[in-house]
């Protein structure tokens, strides 16, 4: 996950490959749930690992329900309808789907109980789950604000001979909610009613069916009277799968309806939800086809092509996939005329309200936008009026993952996703997928170049730039400093008549970069290349010219999305010199001198520090003598002396000069 302030996406083209999708989300805490409320351990696979669930596990782990992974596979032993505890706090974070349910499941059990959450949680309506629970006899208070989280839940007094009334047309999950807490009190039918329109049915399909699973065949009257039979118990299915999640799967089937393809007939597969799914987003695929998008699926599968294009417009009501539409805002800035997507109030009390959320954030990128109460419409943006912008996410997934497409923009803009992390809330390796799946437009993944002489400190400053930018980074001097290792453990010295030799050990050098570690083989030589002896070998392997050349292709294989902080001699003037932006970092010799001597000294290794100074000195003559690739600033390099300057301030300048070259929105960087 990426765990950046910012995570710049550059300019998109093409797609095509495979994905398996995480787990669904709403399917993901229903199961959990009424996994704990049966009696029996279920083995649920495929569960969503995220913020939400890890909400709602939490939760059951404070009621007393065993919890156990078993491989892949979470086995949760039910608590057969009994709490084993009736006092408990539980903090909720954001997480809709597991604070209604539990509401409703802990107010008919009974208790003395609080339910809290984030900030935005509380200004998240539940009011009409507290009347219908009240009416029902519950015990429920309002810790805050009349009709928003904290509650504080207390013992109830069923009264189960009338129907229970609840409110539908804010948020099918408080319908949801009653539905799985009902059957722990069924010594009679009860009967629910829907008072309005009922909103998000799709949503009340899975309820139903996941109910059916564990033993509760709930009678349907349309969508306005459902009744929990008399003497209805939790059971255990025993193994239960989590589909993966179809709202997630909107942003892939975007994709393949938006990117050209990577290669003649490539497609986008969607692998873990198909056709015949049971959560309502699937019909996100039809809303894709309306605008052109070509798809095939199978019972547990999807691929997808561009279709038509431009996309078309649609005028849409929405209702059925409110998550899921989301996305079609950003796809409506490829379409061929205004797109208006209808009946989405709903989107108003979600993580934030994301009707005014799309407004502002596609109105940054230049788009034209208008709002009504429950509904959007968002005009194309044509080639030429695209802006590059920073989107502010909210705290919410969903704008931070539909935001994403925006990137396949034609004027290749720049699309920065603010606090990239919140997509932790249903698919915390979102951006990677993403990158597994799609290619830049050519010559787009962008390199920040740091060279300069040895011990100016590029090499600390350019993986604190990568990690603040979320980039890969390259260390090219170990490389050479491997290279020259693997030759001298082969018996050949580093000089001229060996260099045939080496250069074909450097062709085939078994080389890795794993969490810090430098591997040659299996061998980790992550600490035997960081000698001063391997430097000047290195150094030395370095001035030959097919041994440079050998190792070209290595280095540029760690360009790859979403950029690259390269160090070493030569990337801004030989291996990446068309990169945006490159620093030539250096510092006096008596200072190099003695941050190499604390280096060493703080390693352990003893140290003489006029002889480090001779031998670096003796290395930069070396690297800025050779005929191939000599050590150089580049023409458009900008120069940075480091002498007076600390790590941070050097990082902050690096960043700083990015930034500017990036100038995006308004954002400010570090
Ligand atoms: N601005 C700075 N101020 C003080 N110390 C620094 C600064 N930058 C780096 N250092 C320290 O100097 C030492 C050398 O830095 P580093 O290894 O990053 O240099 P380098 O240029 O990559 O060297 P080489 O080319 O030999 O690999 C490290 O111990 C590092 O912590
Ligand atoms: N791009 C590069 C990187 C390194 N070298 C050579 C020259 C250096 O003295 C040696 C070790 O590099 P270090 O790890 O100290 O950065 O490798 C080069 O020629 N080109």
């Amino acid at each position: 996950m990426f765990q950046t302030e910012f995570l710049d996406l550059p300019a998109l083209a093409s797609a095509g490959g495979s994905v398996t999708l995480p787990g669904s989300k709403s399917i993901s805490n229903r199961v959990l749930l009424l996994a704990a409320l049966s009696a029996g351990s279920t083995r649920i696979h495929d569960l969503l690992d995220s913020d939400d669930t890890r909400v709602m596990l939490q939760a059951l782990r404070q009621l007393g329900c065993g919890v156990h992974e078993q491989g892949s596979v979470l086995v949760i032993d039910g608590l057969g309808g009994q709490l084993k505890t009736d006092t408990a706090q539980f903090f909720m974070g954001n997480a809709g789907t597991a604070m209604r349910p539990l509401t409703a499941a802990l107010a008919v059990l009974g208790g003395d109980f609080s339910l809290s959450g984030v900030p935005r949680m509380h200004e998240r309506p539940i009011g009409d789950l507290v009347d219908a629970l009240r009416e029902l006899g519950c015990s429920i208070d309002y810790l805050g604000n009349e009709g928003y989280p904290p509650l504080h839940i207390g013992r109830a007094q069923l009264r189960l001979d009338q129907a229970i009334p609840v409110r539908g047309d804010v948020s099918s999950q408080f319908l949801t909610a009653l539905l799985m807490a009902l059957p722990l009190a069924a010594t009679q039918d009860i009967v629910i009613e829907v008072v309005g329109e009922l909103i998000s049915k799709p949503y009340i399909d899975i309820t139903l069916n996941l109910l059916q699973r564990f033993g509760i065949a709930v009678r349907r009257e349309g969508w306005a009277r459902f009744t929990i039979p008399a003497g209805s118990r939790y059971q255990s299915p025993g193994d239960i799968h989590v589909e993966a999640d179809a709202s997630s799967a909107s942003y892939f089937i975007a994709l393949g309806a938006l990117a050209t393809p990577s290669e003649p007939g490539a497609k986008v597969r969607i692998q873990g939800v198909g056709l015949d799914s049971i959560q309502g987003d699937i019909r996100f695929v039809e809303a894709a086809q309306a605008m052109g998008a070509q798809i095939t699926g199978g019972p547990n599968w999807l691929e997808i092509a561009r279709g038509h294009w431009p996309l078309k417009a649609i005028d849409l009501d929405c209702n059925h996939i409110p998550d899921a539409a989301m996305t079609l805002a950003v796809m409506a800035l490829y379409a061929d005329g205004p797109c208006t997507l209808r009946n989405i109030a709903s989107w108003r009390v979600k993580e934030t309200d994301r009707i005014a959320a799309m407004v502002a954030e596609c109105a940054k990128l230049g788009a034209q936008v208008e709002e009504g109460p429950d509904w959007l419409r968002v005009h194309p943006l044509p080639a030429g009026a695209w802006r590059s912008a920073s989107i502010h996410t909210y705290d919410d997934h969903r704008v931070a993952m539909c935001f994403s497409l925006a990137a396949f923009n034609p004027d290749q803009v720049t699309v920065r996703i603010e606090d990239p992390k919140c997509v932790a809330k249903t698919f915390p390796d979102y951006f990677e997928t993403l990158f597994g799946l799609v290619q830049a437009q050519p010559g787009r993944v962008p390199v920040i170049c740091i060279d300069g002489p040895t011990a100016s400190g590029k090499g600390t400053v350019a993986a604190e730039v990568a990690k603040r930018l979320g980039y890969h980074f390259l260390d090219s001097g170990a490389m050479y400093r491997v290279t020259a290792l693997a030759a001298t453990r082969a018996g050949l010295a580093i000089e001229p008549s060996q260099e045939a030799a080496i250069a074909a050990l450097a062709r085939a050098l078994p080389v890795r970069f794993e969490d810090g570690k430098v591997l040659l083989g299996a061998d980790d030589v992550t600490e035997a290349i960081r000698t001063e002896e391997a430097g000047m070998n290195a150094s030395r392997v370095s001035a030959l010219p097919s041994v440079r050349l050998a190792l070209v292709d290595l280095q540029h294989g760690f360009q790859a999305l979403p950029g690259l902080v390269a160090d070493g001699r030569d990337m801004g003037t030989v291996i990446f010199p068309n990169a945006p932006y490159k620093v030539y970092m250096t510092a006096s010799a008596a200072c190099r001198a003695e941050r190499r001597y604390k280096q060493l000294i703080s390693k352990g290794i003893s140290a003489n520090i006029s002889e480090l100074r001779a031998d670096l000195e003796a290395r930069d003559a070396r690297d800025q003598s050779r005929a191939v690739a000599p050590l150089k600033p580049a023409a458009d390099a900008q120069w940075l002396d480091n002498s007076e300057l600390s790590i941070d301030q050097s990082v902050q300048q690096v960043l700083a000069g990015w930034l500017q070259r990036q100038a995006i929105g308004s954002h400010s960087a570090t």
